[in-house]
């Protein structure tokens, strides 16, 4: 069976540190972070702390040439896409298998049309809870990586992942039907990461408060509206299934929209609200709360700029 033994991360984050420190844990070195020479000395001067602890990653250059690796991760947020896509080009060759750990869902197809013919392995991350602080990662959980092949196959490069993740004790699903699960994801995020950035509401808001948690679902249900005519069909017990997950995510947790919002970056409403208003009119259903959010959330973003 195949083996994955070398790995390279894209993004440094939340998420990236998340499953970055678990990796590194496991392969050392054979665990490269591509980042600009910026970040580097950046990364080196302050150390990334991961629950405490802080780690020493083997950077790289994307000028740096070397052997593609067997598995490129990109952790990156969806507005860096691009640019990441780019700075891992010396990492991907024809048997590099791709797993982007980006909400929404457009990442993959993004970097299938630079990569065209890549194996790439459809992927969302469930139930995480880390928060990012500048150089300071925190997580109650690591949740799990749920992922597939485009047609749901179990293929060799879907085990040689799971043989890795094994490895590392990172908790996975191989999905039955991934299509189904990135919608899913998409469905949560949508609901739950935009109206947590408008309340700034941390996870324990929507533990608590069920006026909070009803309207995270009014929004939600337009994603599951959208997904009849997409063919994926979410039903309402897709949302129901998210009650019992955020129940056991960190109280004080906070999504990756709040925390965006917190430390005045650019948040990712393009591709939540902003997928859904597009896809909305294109199959002419409506999403009112969507088109509210999205204003909202740009204003909150202009009101930090202002402030900065
Ligand atoms: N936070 C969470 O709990 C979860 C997040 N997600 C999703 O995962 C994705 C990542 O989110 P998150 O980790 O929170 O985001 P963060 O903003 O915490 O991290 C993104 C990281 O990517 C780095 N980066 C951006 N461009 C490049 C590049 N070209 N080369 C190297 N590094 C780069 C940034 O570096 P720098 O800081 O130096 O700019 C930053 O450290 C998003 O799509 C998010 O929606 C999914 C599940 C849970
Ligand atoms: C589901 C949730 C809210 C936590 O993993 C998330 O995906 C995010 O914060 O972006």
């Amino acid at each position: 069976m195949k083996k994955i033994e070398t790995v390279s991360l894209i993004g440094l984050g939340a998420v990236g540190a998340a499953y970055g420190s678990k990796l590194h844990d496991t392969l050392k070195d054979s665990l490269q972070v591509v980042a600009s020479k910026e970040r580097i000395q950046r990364y080196e001067n302050t150390g990334i702390i991961v629950n405490g602890q802080n780690y020493h990653f083997h950077y790289i250059t994307p000028e740096t040439k070397r052997e593609p690796a067997d598995l490129v991760l990109f952790a990156v947020k969806n507005a860096d896409l691009s640019q990441a896509i780019q700075d891992a080009r010396h990492h991907i060759g024809p048997d590099t298998i791709i797993l982007s750990l980006l909400n929404g869902i457009s990442s993959e197809e993004e970097i299938q049309s630079s990569y065209e013919n890549q194996p790439i392995l459809y992927s969302v991350c469930v139930k995480l809870d880390a928060v990012r602080q500048q150089n300071e990662t925190n997580f109650s959980t690591l949740g799990w990586i749920e992922y597939g092949e485009k047609d749901n196959s179990k293929s060799e490069n879907a085990l040689a992942v799971q043989e890795l993740f094994e490895r590392a004790g990172i908790p996975y699903k191989i999905s039955e039907d991934i299509l189904h699960s990135m919608w899913w994801k998409f469905m949560v995020n949508v609901g739950i990461n935009q109206t947590s950035a408008v309340l700034k509401a941390p996870y324990k808001v929507f533990q608590s408060v069920p006026s909070a948690y009803e309207w995270a679902k009014s929004t939600m249900r337009e994603v599951v509206a959208l997904s009849q005519k997409t063919g994926v069909h979410l039903t309402e017990e897709d949302v129901a299934s998210f009650r019992p997950i955020i129940e056991k995510m960190s109280p004080d947790g906070k999504t990756s929209m709040l925390q965006d919002i917190e430390a005045g970056r650019k948040t990712e409403v393009e591709y939540l609200a902003g997928t859904v208003i597009e896809l909305g009119k294109k199959y002419d259903v409506p999403t009112p709360i969507n088109e509210q959010l999205f204003k909202i959330i740009h204003i909150m973003e202009d009101m930090t700029s202002y402030h900065q």
